[in-house]
């Protein structure tokens, strides 16, 4: 958008903030612009076209960018979670005011439309030397902060960050009074979310787990370490074909395949989760069993994984899941493929064709798909 030429900020006080400017200075690419208004009132907005969006901020879209204008506020804690927040927001209130109240230096800095930096807390320097530093005390005003400092770790530790020992502390201060308990499931699941799609989701769990939040947040995930270590290594090892937009699911269903079934419906129920995402989960813990239970895998098992993995009523997902034992056991994952194959072969209409009907057809359809599969996982394996 070419800032100087819009007439509707002609007159306004406006600064690029947070992310963009942040991930400006990293070299990293930016993906959308959020702005600050000094000085302003919601009807002088209004007046200049902004659409009014925030339910609890002053917060407008631009009509024709749509990108966010917030005007310039405080934030004061007046309860637990994330939601227990006084905003205060007018024309009096500075843009060092608004940076201040924001979580890390990196976050809370500005720049003006002719891009002129306003760095008031050092978040330059804490760029160059990669360090994620809380702003001020006021840190700890809001536990969703601990996930977001794990994912912003996750983001950009191969950039060589790491998190301040003040902020570390406070950290470990959000966990240890209990207040971290207080975040909303649908707070914790979006953070773990975008997380989960970030460089290096395994370092968002593991500085969770450092600070004591994941056996507040997910402690169904830290019953066993050394098998927490092992899913967190699984998180990047995906199969190839899968929607980059899907990756997050399924790097969730690789952290969790290994769970006994009711671990995982605690987590789900805990977290609120999407039914998609349970169901990938569950497909995931389906396919785990069968590669990693000791003992050979049998037409029985096959056909036992197909059924907990609905794969006759939900087939898009089996290529995947085939890709998934792959990863572990070539072999079998080619003996998977063509049992599946010639099993699928197998359609109910020519059944039908051939007199079949009812409970009989059912029946019948089930005895020579197993029949294929016995075919491949005998004289395959
Ligand atoms: N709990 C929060 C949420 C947000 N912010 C501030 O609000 C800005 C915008 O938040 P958001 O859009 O969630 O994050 P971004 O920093 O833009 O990061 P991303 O790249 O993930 O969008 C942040 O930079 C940060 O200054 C904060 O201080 N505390």
């Amino acid at each position: 958008m070419s800032t100087e030429l819009d007439h509707r900020l002609a007159g306004l006080d406006v600064y690029r903030v947070g992310g963009a400017v942040r991930d400006a200075l990293l070299g990293w690419p930016v993906t959308d612009v959020d702005w600050v208004v000094v000085g302003a009132t919601p009807e002088a907005m209004r007046q200049r076209g902004f659409k009014p969006v925030g339910r609890d901020f002053p917060v407008f879209l631009h009509p024709d960018s749509h990108e966010e204008f917030a005007l310039a506020r405080t934030e004061r804690k007046s309860g637990h979670g994330y939601t227990g927040f006084e905003i205060h927001a007018s024309p009096s209130v500075t843009l060092e005011e608004d940076l201040a109240r924001r979580d890390l230096t990196i976050n809370a800095m500005a720049e003006t439309p002719s891009g002129e930096l306003v760095d008031p807390f050092g978040g330059r320097a804490d760029l160059e030397a990669r360090v994620l530093r809380h702003v001020s005390p006021a840190f700890i005003e809001d536990p969703l902060r601990v996930l977001r400092v794990a994912r912003f770790l996750a983001r950009y530790a191969g950039l060589g960050f790491v998190i301040a020992e003040e902020t570390l502390t406070l950290m470990r201060r959000l966990v240890t009074s209990g207040e971290i308990a207080h975040l909303v499931a649908e707070r914790v699941w979006t953070e773990t979310e975008k997380a989960l799609g970030e460089p290096w989701p395994d370092v968002y769990f593991q500085t969770l787990d450092d600070r004591g939040a994941l056996a507040v947040l997910m402690p169904e995930l830290v019953a066993d370490t050394a098998q927490l270590d092992e899913a967190l290594g699984r998180l990047q090892r995906l199969p190839e074909d899968i929607d980059s937009h899907e990756a997050a699911f399924w790097r969730w269903a690789r952290l969790v395949e290994h769970l006994v079934p009711e671990q995982r419906r605690h987590l789900s129920e805990r977290l609120r989760l999407p039914k998609a995402v349970s169901r990938l989960a569950d497909q995931a813990a389906h396919t785990h069993r069968l590669v990693h239970e000791t003992g050979m895998v049998d037409g029985k098992r096959v056909m036992a994984w197909l059924e907990g993995i609905d794969a006759w009523r939900r087939s898009e997902r089996v290529p995947s899941l085939i890709a998934l034992v792959s990863l572990d056991d070539a072999s079998l994952a080619e003996d998977l493929a063509l049992a599946w194959r010639l099993a699928t072969q197998i359609l109910p209409k020519s059944l039908v064709d051939e007199g079949y009907k009812g409970r009989a057809l059912g029946e019948e359809l089930a005895r020579r798909r197993r029949a294929a599969i016995d075919g491949v996982m005998e004289t395959g394996r």
